[in-house]
């Protein structure tokens, strides 16, 4: 059975591995107004037959993926399928990759205009896995994580970040596929069945369920009772309430 509320024991677990997005930091908000802005002006201008691009589409298809996969998987629920291009495609161009690419355009202008604080809650859990001795990575599909985290003040917290880049280049397929995770731990050198995960994402929630890990802790930030359906054991509103 899922827990709902935490006082959870650490004396098992030697890694944390936490996604970033929505976890640590509340950008999954700045994604989630870039995706907004890209799919509705697309759908304006290419297919106004379509109802609006929802938030309901972001957690369903979007969230949690690597950029590209969201741009299919959205697409595709669509039944809208574009050509693929490069990640080298022109903003303006309208393929998967070039789709993708004006997103990410709008993301970096309002997180340089805004900058990122991370969540209170999450800077005392890093504060008390430090202090117990508990090992920590991240874990994210997101290609602009190590500028997130050194806006937020967190690069220095982390030996390892396993992010979008790193695992394009190694050739690890993104979440729901529990690969990054793994990479993560093996990365530290902890052994799967010792590592716990921490998600707000359907997908990555899938990841960390299907990786062989001790748990997963489901952080709801709006996706609620899908995160336990995808494999939360436990699931928190704040990381602070895993602070035993
Ligand atoms: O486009 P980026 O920055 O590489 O990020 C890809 C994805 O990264 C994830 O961390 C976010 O949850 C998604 O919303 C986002 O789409």
């Amino acid at each position: 059975m899922t827990e709902t509320s935490a006082a959870f024991d650490w004396t098992a677990v030697e890694a944390a591995l936490f996604d970033l997005d929505g976890v640590l930091t509340p950008t999954a908000e700045v994604h989630m107004q870039a995706w907004d802005a890209l799919f509705n002006s697309y759908l304006r201008a290419e297919h106004p037959d379509q109802p609006p691009y929802t938030q309901a589409d972001y957690f369903a298809h979007v969230d949690g993926k690597p950029r590209y996969d969201g741009v299919r998987d959205f697409l595709t629920s669509r039944g809208i399928e574009l050509p693929e291009g490069t990640v080298d495609d022109d903003a303006e161009l309208d393929t998967v990759h070039g789709l993708g690419n004006r997103k990410n355009v709008t993301f970096n202008e309002v997180l340089t205009r805004d900058g990122v604080r991370a969540y209170p809650g999450s800077v005392a859990l890093l504060d008390h896995l430090a202090t117990i001795g508990v090992q920590m990575a991240v874990v994210s599909s997101s290609k602009n994580a190590p500028a997130v985290l050194a806006a937020a003040g967190l690069a220095d917290r982390f030996e390892v970040v396993i992010d979008g880049v790193v695992a394009a280049r190694l050739g690890l397929p993104g979440k729901p596929a529990p690969d990054t995770f793994q990479h993560a731990a093996d990365e530290l050198g902890v052994a799967h069945a010792r590592c716990i995960v921490l998600e707000d994402a359907v997908s990555g929630v899938q990841a960390g369920a299907a990786g062989g890990f001790a748990g997963v802790v489901g952080v709801d930030r709006g996706a609620g009772s899908a995160l336990a359906d995808a494999g939360a054991t436990i699931v928190v509103r704040d990381l602070a309430e895993l602070i035993s």
